[in-house]
């Protein structure tokens, strides 16, 4: 699994500043890789690049051995007519994960909202049905934009743990804010700059947490020192 992104350049139209300026970087393997930087650095807008959703950009994306790629974000909402038990059962149908689904559901602590309308959950918990039903779908990549803000810490820890053991073969790009949480739960963090700054990206290794495996709190605190050096 390769995703390699080559002298990307990048401006919305009608406007003057350029989000990128010849990003040159690497994804490779599956896992947790981490897309960090300052509000309005463009990782939405690279990710949307990657999903084929954002175009008009020099340079090139390549990638190998991943066809399908999946994008979910925090705001994404789902019609709130039905009961999430019935959306979630909808997407099994074409899937035919129902095991998959059960487990989603109990690991997500979501047992007690199946028979609540969409619209009436609270935001960490319409995340998490969000989440959960991006991973009935066959993906090869996710990518997971806040995907799991306003969700809890420990319940996120735990949310995040049991993706990796479920998924270990597929690829995840994780957009976060938190620091502390991708240096921890990622292998590889590309650190997004300004597009003034010269590389736009820089790459630094991280924890990537499993389940069952001590901490190295040096080398943790190790990559939140150069995260923190690079941004
Ligand atoms: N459709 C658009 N048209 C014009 N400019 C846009 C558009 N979408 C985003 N931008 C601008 O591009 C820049 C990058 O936005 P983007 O949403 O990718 O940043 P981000 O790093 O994901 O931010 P955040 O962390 O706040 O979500 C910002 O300056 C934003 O204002």
């Amino acid at each position: 699994m390769l995703i390699e992104f080559k002298d990307i350049s990048f401006q919305y139209r009608d406007t003057d500043t350029c989000v990128f300026k010849d990003i040159t970087c690497q994804i490779s393997g599956p896992g947790f890789h981490s897309l960090f930087g300052p509000s309005g650095v463009g990782k939405t807008t690279l990710a949307k690049m990657l999903a084929r959703s954002v175009n008009g950009f020099s340079g090139e994306i390549m990638v190998q051995q991943i066809d399908n790629i999946l994008y979910s974000y925090n705001l994404e909402r789902i019609p709130g007519w039905a009961c999430v038990g019935e959306h979630l059962t909808e997407i099994t149908r074409a899937s035919g994960e129902e095991n998959r689904r059960d487990e989603l559901i109990k690991s997500f602590g979501l047992r007690g909202c199946l028979d609540s309308r969409f619209s009436r959950l609270s935001m960490g918990q319409q995340n998490r049905v969000n989440l959960a039903r991006y991973l009935l779908q066959e993906f090869d990549l996710l990518i997971m934009d806040e995907s799991l803000a306003n969700v809890d810490e420990i319940t996120k820890e735990k949310i995040i743990l049991k993706i990796k053991a479920m998924f270990p073969g597929k690829c995840f790009l994780y957009i976060s804010h938190n620091l502390a949480e991708v240096a921890k739960f990622c292998k590889q963090i590309l650190v997004l700059r300004d597009s003034a700054k010269t590389p736009q990206m820089i790459s630094i290794d991280g924890q990537n947490h499993m389940k069952g495996k001590p901490l190295d709190k040096k080398f943790l605190e190790r990559s939140m020192l150069e995260i923190v050096h690079a941004s």
